[in-house]
Order: C-alpha cells, then structure tokens, then sequence
C-alpha cells in the first residue's frame, strides 16, 4: 500500500505515526509532502526507525503531484483554508479508486468528492492532538459510497492515534468542539492549576507536575472506572471539607456554564469554516 501524507504540520505528524504503525503499511510506503520541505523531512525523520523495522518507504516531497501519483490512500492534514489550494495542485494525479481522508476541521466530504476525480471515495477524520503519544481519539465518517470495508481500513490506519470512534458526518462539528479542540482546554487548565500552586508556593516544576498528574489520572479513572463523572467528583467532596470549598468557587463563577459554551463556540466555528467554501469553479 501507498500513503500520501498531504501537510505534515502538528497533527500530519502525529499521523505518519499511526500510519508507520500500521500492520496495511507494511513493506509499503508514505509519501510525506509539504509545501516547506524541512518539514517534511523532519516528519519523514520522526518516523525512520520504525518504518526501517517495518519495511516502509518514507519520501519527503514538496511537489503534490509526485506525492500523491500512485497513491491508494491521501490523507489531507493541511489548513482547512489551504485545502482548496492542495487539491488543485493534485491535477490528475489521484487514482480513480483512491481513498481520500480528510482531517481538516470543517470540511464536508461532499465538498471534497467535488473537487477530487469521480469515484474517489472520502473519509473524515477528526483527531486531536494527545494522538502524537497514541493517547489521542480519532472521530471518522464515512462520505457517499464508502463501504465498511474502506472505513475498517481508515480504522486500522488511525489506530496508532488511539480510540478511534465512528459518528455521522453531521456530529463532527460537536465531535470538533468537544475532543478536536478539547486538548487546548485541558492544557489551559493544567497552566492555570499549575500557576495557582506556584502562588501558593510550590516549586514551579513540582506544581506542573501535580497538575498534569491529577488531570491525566483523573481523565483515565474517568474512562475506566465506567462511574458517572457526578459520582467521581462527589467521593472527592468530604462534607464540610476542601473539594467543596474550591466547587462552590468555580460554581460562582459559572465555570461550567463557560464549558458548555466554549465547546459550542468551536463547534459553531467548524460549521462557519464549512460554510465559508467556496463552490468548484
Ligand atoms: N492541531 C490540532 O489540534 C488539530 C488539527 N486538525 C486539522 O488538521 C489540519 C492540520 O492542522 P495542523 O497540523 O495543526 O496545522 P499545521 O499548520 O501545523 O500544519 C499544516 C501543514 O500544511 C502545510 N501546507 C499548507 N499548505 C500546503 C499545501 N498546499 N501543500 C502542502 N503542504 C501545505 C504547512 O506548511 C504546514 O506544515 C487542519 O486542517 C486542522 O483543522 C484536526 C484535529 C486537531
Ligand atoms: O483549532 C482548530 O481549528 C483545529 C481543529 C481542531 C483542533 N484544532
């Protein structure tokens, strides 16, 4: 099998790994392409030892067209706004039965079946950036006439990313709000937690330490544990104790409420970046 890894930006490159990963990659080969080649080698670096294990071509490119010439699978992983510019480049260079996959936030699929050659087949993916340790979750969908078949490839090919879930095309606006976009939120948090202990005069690195620590512990016990997360934060709330006192606080700042809206926010953004495309010409 061939690859054509489209943008090897931050999450191209998380990626590559999971593609390398990939027992349908074996003894095949990605092409990495990149409007700066650095960066495209860079990725292609990032990846050498593994895909050397595994008998894996990995190319740099800067040209889209000898990227993507003879490719089964293109993963588009550039800027929603630059996907228009990269899939004009391609030319006729993607074969008619190749599976086209999309991370880009905000493009439908149809959007894309319409400026590829009839027949090519597109998927949309959804990850985030915890992808990049294999921590991540990879939301996909199928576009028009993607069979189980193909999907249960791009399922194999995403694994290295972690969870990957299957949704309807039209949840990845909310799929984008809540866990594309989720990874910033979460991080804003450890910053904050970690600056509050440091004022309260814990060594800066040991405050980043316990903040991290105590949102990835939280986050897998969470996950694991199976309980409703009301129940979780209700056996660390002693009566009269210290969980309360800190609750009420983010209660009277409405903390939650900024939660819900925030994720509402990035969803409605995913849905104006669809809606600013503009037709094939
Ligand atoms: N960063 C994130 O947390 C997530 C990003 N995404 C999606 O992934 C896509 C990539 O995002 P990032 O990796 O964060 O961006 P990035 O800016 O880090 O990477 C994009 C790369 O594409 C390259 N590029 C731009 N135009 C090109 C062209 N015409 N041909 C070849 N290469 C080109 C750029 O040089 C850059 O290296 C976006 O569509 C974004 O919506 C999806 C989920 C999470
Ligand atoms: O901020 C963005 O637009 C991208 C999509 C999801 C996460 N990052």
């Amino acid at each position: 099998m061939r690859v054509a890894l489209l943008g090897s930006g931050v999450m191209g490159t998380a990626v590559l790994a999971s593609l390398v990963a990939a027992d349908d990659l074996r003894d095949g080969a990605v092409a990495v392409l990149d409007l700066r080649l650095e960066s495209a080698r860079s990725a292609a670096a990032s990846v050498a030892e593994t895909a050397g294990e595994r008998g894996i071509e990995v190319e740099a490119h800067d040209d889209p067209v000898a990227a993507a010439t003879g490719a089964d699978v293109l993963v588009v992983a550039v800027k929603p706004q630059h996907a228009a510019d990269l899939l004009a480049r391609l030319g006729d260079s993607v074969n008619h039965d190749a599976l086209v996959v999309s991370i880009a936030a905000g493009l439908p699929t149809q959007w894309l079946a319409a400026r590829l050659p009839e027949g090519v087949g597109v998927v949309r993916v959804m990850p985030n950036t915890p992808a990049t340790i294999g921590q991540g979750v990879s939301a996909i969908s199928p576009g028009a006439g993607v069979g189980q078949d193909r999907l249960d490839l791009v399922s194999r090919l995403f694994a290295g990313t972690g969870l990957v879930v299957q949704v309807p095309e039209d949840l990845q606006s909310a799929v984008t709000g809540l866990s594309g976009s989720g990874p910033a939120y979460v991080f804003a948090m450890i910053d904050a937690l970690a600056e509050a202990g440091t004022a309260l005069g814990l060594p800066r690195a040991l405050a980043l330490q316990l903040a991290s620590h105590t949102v990835s512990g939280s986050g897998a016990y969470a996950a694991r544990s199976g309980q409703h997360p009301a129940l979780l934060r209700e056996a660390v709330s002693s009566p009269g104790g210290t969980t309360l006192a800190a609750l009420g606080v983010l209660d009277d700042r409405a903390v939650r409420a900024a939660y819900v809206a925030a994720v509402r926010a990035a969803s409605d953004r995913a849905d104006e970046l669809a809606a600013g495309l503009e037709s094939p010409s």
